[in-house]
């Protein structure tokens, strides 16, 4: 069940091309980095590869075949401003349950409160709302996890407390993960390998 792109381009509109001819191919289980510049393309990219974006050239293929159109995505993505991501006029667990039906030990290896589940988006921290958007990702349908910049604004304990459920969930199901980060230690403690862009 492999991810792949291949030869991809894109261009915004009017705008030069970001990238041709992206050659990716993600294992599952396998942790891959995304590095390059601000404005490369990385974010986009992962657009792509989650079929939030279609690519100008190339394809992207999950098992060999064109990613699903309906139904539970097997990429999901999970971005940098959590706040963004969710509907601030749902309580959590409307929230949470949007797509499937998250157990309790999910909920427990990700530090999620019973007592967050009553409560509106914005009384919780920006730490307590991302646990919430990686629990949303990771239905058991996920096959492939992007994570875009996902703990950057976040301090240093909730960050290493997300990665670690997130890196024992991967484990556990062979899950492969994608990151874009702009912290190199970050990465190069988390990616089996690191793809420049
Ligand atoms: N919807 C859009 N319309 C037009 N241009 C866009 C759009 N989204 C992004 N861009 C431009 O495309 C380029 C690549 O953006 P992208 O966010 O993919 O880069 P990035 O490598 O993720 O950057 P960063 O590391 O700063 O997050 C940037 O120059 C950006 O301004």
């Amino acid at each position: 069940m492999q991810l792949k792109a291949n030869d991809i381009g894109f261009r915004y509109e009017n705008g030069p091309w970001l990238f041709r001819g992206v050659n990716l191919c993600i294992e599952p289980g396998e942790v891959v980095g995304i590095a390059g510049p601000s404005g490369r393309g990385k974010t986009t990219l992962c657009r792509i590869l989650s079929s939030y974006e279609t690519p100008l050239e190339g394809s992207v293929t999950f098992n060999d075949a064109p990613l699903p159109d309906k139904g539970y995505h097997p990429v999901q993505m999970v971005l940098q401003h959590p706040e963004k991501a969710v509907n601030s006029r749902w309580k959590m667990h409307s929230i949470l349950n949007e797509g499937y039906h998250p157990d309790e030990e999910l909920l427990e290896i990700l530090g999620i409160e019973q007592e967050w589940l009553t409560r509106w988006p914005h009384e919780l921290s920006g730490g307590e709302l991302q646990r919430f958007c990686v629990a949303r990702a990771l239905g058991p349908n996920t096959r492939f996890l992007i994570a875009d910049e996902m703990t950057t604004m976040l301090d240093a304990i909730t960050q290493a407390q997300i990665w670690q459920a997130v890196m024992e969930i991967a484990q556990k199901r062979e899950m492969g993960i994608i990151v874009v980060t702009h912290e190199a230690k970050l990465m190069q403690r988390l990616c089996d390998r690191v793809i420049e862009l």
